[in-house]
Order: C-alpha cells, then sequence, then structure tokens
C-alpha cells in the first residue's frame, strides 16, 4: 500500500538570480533564500539584507518571507516584519530583514548563506463592501485570548 501522495500545486514563477530559491525536499513549502551580501549583525542589531532575487508572481499569487527555524533556535535569528510580503506586481530585489535576537553573540553571514525562506501562495484580493451591520456570528467579538481556560469558564 503506498502513502498518499497528492500533487501539490505548482506556479511557474518568472526569477531574475544568480542564486535561485532552493526547496529542500520535495513538498517543501519554503524555497530557502540566500544572502547576496557579507555581513555581521552584532547582538540585538537588525539589517535589511539583499538576496540578489527578483521574480514575476503570476496575478493572484503572494511570496511571503519567512525565518529559517535552525537560525532562530541556534542563533535567534528571526525576520522583523515575518511575514515579509512580497506582492505580486514587485520587480525589485527581494530583501530580508534580518534581527539578531541573540544579547551576547554576533551572527556572520557569508555570501550564499540561506537566510530566509520564501513561500508561494494564492491570494485573494477582497472586494470591500459596506454594510451597516456585519452578519452574526458563533464568535462573535470575542479574540485575544478569549477561549483561554479561565476566560471559557467564566463565560460558561
Ligand atoms: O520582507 C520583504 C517585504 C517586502 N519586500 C518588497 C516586496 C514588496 O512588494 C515591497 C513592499 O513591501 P510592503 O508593502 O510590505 O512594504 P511597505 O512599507 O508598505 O512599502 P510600500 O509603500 O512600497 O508598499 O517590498 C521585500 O523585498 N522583502
Ligand atoms: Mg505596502
Amino acid at each position: 500500500m503506498g502513502y498518499p501522495r497528492h500533487v501539490a500545486e505548482t506556479v511557474e514563477v518568472l526569477i531574475s538570480a544568480k542564486n535561485v530559491p532552493v526547496y529542500a525536499h520535495p513538498g517543501d513549502a519554503g524555497a530557502d533564500l540566500s544572502s547576496a551580501e557579507q555581513l555581521v549583525l552584532a547582538p540585538g542589531q537588525r539589517a535589511t539584507v539583499g538576496t540578489g532575487v527578483s521574480i514575476a508572481l503570476p496575478a493572484g499569487y503572494v511570496s511571503f518571507i519567512v525565518p529559517r527555524s535552525g537560525l532562530a533556535s541556534k542563533h535567534g535569528i528571526t525576520v522583523v516584519n515575518s511575514p515579509g510580503t512580497v506582492d505580486a506586481g514587485y520587480r525589485g530585489e527581494i530583501k530580508v530583514t534580518l534581527l539578531n535576537t541573540d544579547s551576547d553573540h554576533e551572527f556572520a553571514i557569508a555570501v550564499g548563506d540561506r537566510i530566509a525562506q520564501m513561500i508561494v501562495m494564492p491570494c485573494a484580493q477582497a472586494r470591500f463592501v459596506s454594510v451597516e451591520k456585519l452578519p452574526e456570528s458563533e464568535r462573535g467579538d470575542s479574540g485575544f485570548g478569549s477561549t483561554g481556560l479561565a476566560a471559557h469558564a467564566e463565560s460558561k
């Protein structure tokens, strides 16, 4: 019996890059982006780092730039504006604003190091329809931890 196999949607994305983002494994959601720059992030420092990658997403798609979990857990490196949003119409270089959250250790980046990953997703654009009153829902205006144990018990 074979493992059920669902072939994910693939979409053609035009790219201009020296280092094309790489999916480490078949079916991965994130393709690794590498640095086009050499730099050192001091403890607590942030920097906007070039990737040398420019893309043309098809209309109706978005790319999100998100941190790599290994860099986050081992070195405290994150993406400040995660998920960074690459609009379909953007043709400039994709840059990654990294933050070294480690309070003691600097983090050195060499050209070609994988610094973040990009996810390509279909994305709807809303047609905002103004109304006087929104339709009712079970959640209503509860949020911000409303389903936490204590709050949940109180509300029962
Ligand atoms: O991590 C990121 C986020 C954005 N961008 C590029 C692609 C995106 O389409 C553009 C604008 O991003 P965003 O809308 O998040 O920034 P903004 O501050 O609103 O700038 P703008 O006024 O240009 O929209 O910058 C990146 O290269 N990396
Ligand atoms: Mg914007």
